[in-house]
């Protein structure tokens, strides 16, 4: 059977709107835009009454983090993590992953996010929940190597690499991988050499945190600047994408764009943790390819993609003083096409020939009236709970607000048990 979204308006790749049916074909990908024609092989997915946009690209997170969420608040990150998270992960086993990352697919896929990025450990059990769940993810095995010794080092830094081999091209394609240092400094030199020749044999991309704090602006205790320092290595290229890029000099906004790196804003992580004010419009006006995610569950404390491009533009006037900067088409786009093009996965915008990755956002609420302005209600004032329906690679994971790929009663149960387990063990 193909797939008829009807009696909607479509969101297009240059942020017009305009009245459409979409027609999708039985391998997942947009077959017409128009009005439409309903034939005996179509099954209609209704969208009356609401606004047919891609599917959302959360470009950096921990999915499995849900299990954290509301543990550890109001620390700045360094704390954080030492404290509080780095010693619960610790406890955390494969079956843990798998709840946490169940519970991040329930909400994600209820607030529109169809592909995502996903750093963290226990990699072959998040694959099969992606799988599951119908979603489309880059993922890596993500690596510290600070505090181990040389063998543990080296087992971390093999097996991001046996993952990024053994699962690119997972969940019928929908699963891409990619090689994830945690960040500059938190990854020895010759590890960080070793996962950048890796990803270059392997054909993958490389992912990681990048100038989040003031703690990351010496990597190697040289003096040396991350921006030259990741440079040198070779970690930066188009095909590599770098989260938060919170404190950046000029010069290595230009690296960035002159590498062709892309930079993944995660304004609710950098506000709640305090990182800083990210120079989203500065590195917009150079010519990176600006991206928009959550970060983890944990620092956030919510994955709703909405949340997200309501505070990047909040935040980016905010950071550039000016009320103009930051606008409602621009976080559309950073929360949609260039979340796809920082991943190198397909999706992203409504066009005939793409994958059909989308979600219908229901307009009847009191707080999307009077429309006028589309692009700045989705901006502005749509949540996560206005998402009727979400469409994965041509498969309805969400019908009329019902969830048909997992059972969120189930995941919430499960994660919550899990989730009190593993801090009593860590405490
Ligand atoms: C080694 S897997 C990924 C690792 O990253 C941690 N993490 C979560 N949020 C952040 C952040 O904002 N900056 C740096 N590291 C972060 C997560 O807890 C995992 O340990
Ligand atoms: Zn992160």
């Amino acid at each position: 059977m193909t797939l008829l979204v009807t009696g909607g308006r479509i969101l297009r790749p240059d942020h017009t709107v305009e009245r459409a049916d979409v027609r999708i074909d039985t391998d997942g990908d947009i077959d017409a835009i128009g009005d439409l024609e309903r034939t005996e092989r179509d099954q209609p997915l209704d969208a009356e009454g609401g606004l047919v946009t891609p599917g959302f690209v959360n470009a950096h997170g921990h999915a499995a983090m849900t299990l954290l969420r509301g543990y550890a608040d109001d620390k700045p990150l360094d704390a954080w993590l030492q404290e509080d998270i780095w010693p619960t992960e610790a406890e955390l086993g494969p079956e843990d992953i798998a709840a946490g990352a169940r519970l991040a697919a329930v909400e994600m896929i209820r607030s529109g996010t169809t592909a995502f990025a996903d750093m963290y450990f226990h990699v072959p059990e998040l694959v099969d929940v992606i799988d599951e769940a119908g979603l489309r993810a880059r993922v890596g095995h993500g690596v510290v190597t600070v505090g181990k010794d040389e063998a543990a080092a080296e087992a971390d830094v093999q097996e991001a690499l046996d993952i990024a081999a053994e699962y690119d091209g997972a969940a019928d394609g929908r699963v891409r991988t990619a090689v994830m240092p945690h960040a500059t400094h938190t990854v020895d030199t010759d590890s960080l050499e070793r996962l950048v020749a890796g990803a270059q044999e392997r054909g993958v991309p490389l992912h990681f945190h990048f100038n989040e704090t003031e703690s990351y602006l010496d990597p190697d205790g040289t003096g040396e600047r991350p921006g030259a320092y990741a440079d040198r290595l070779d970690l930066l290229g188009d095909s590599a994408w770098a989260a938060h890029g919170v404190h950046l000099t000029d010069e290595e906004i230009d690296r960035l764009a002159d590498t062709g790196t892309a930079v993944v804003h995660c304004p609710a992580s950098n506000m709640k943790l305090a990182s800083g004010l990210a120079p989203v419009e500065r590195l917009r006006e150079a010519g990176v390819t600006v991206a928009l995610g959550t970060d983890g569950a944990a620092s956030n404390n919510d994955l709703d993609m909405f949340g997200e491009m309501r505070d990047a533009a909040m935040v980016g006037k905010l950071a550039a003083d000016d009320a103009s900067a930051v606008p409602a088409s621009a976080v559309v786009e950073m929360a949609t096409q260039a979340g796809a093009d920082a991943l190198g996965l397909p999706g992203g915008k409504i066009a005939e020939g793409e994958p059909a990755d989308l979600a219908v956002v229901d307009l009847s609420g009191a707080h999307l009236t009077p429309e006028h302005d589309l692009v700045s209600h989705l901006a502005y004032a749509a949540r996560g709970s206005d998402v009727r329906h979400t469409v994965c690679d041509g498969k309805v994971l969400l019908r009329d607000g019902e969830l048909l790929t997992l059972d969120p009663a189930t995941a919430k149960r499960e994660a919550e048990e899990r989730a009190r387990e593993a801090v009593e063990r860590a405490s």
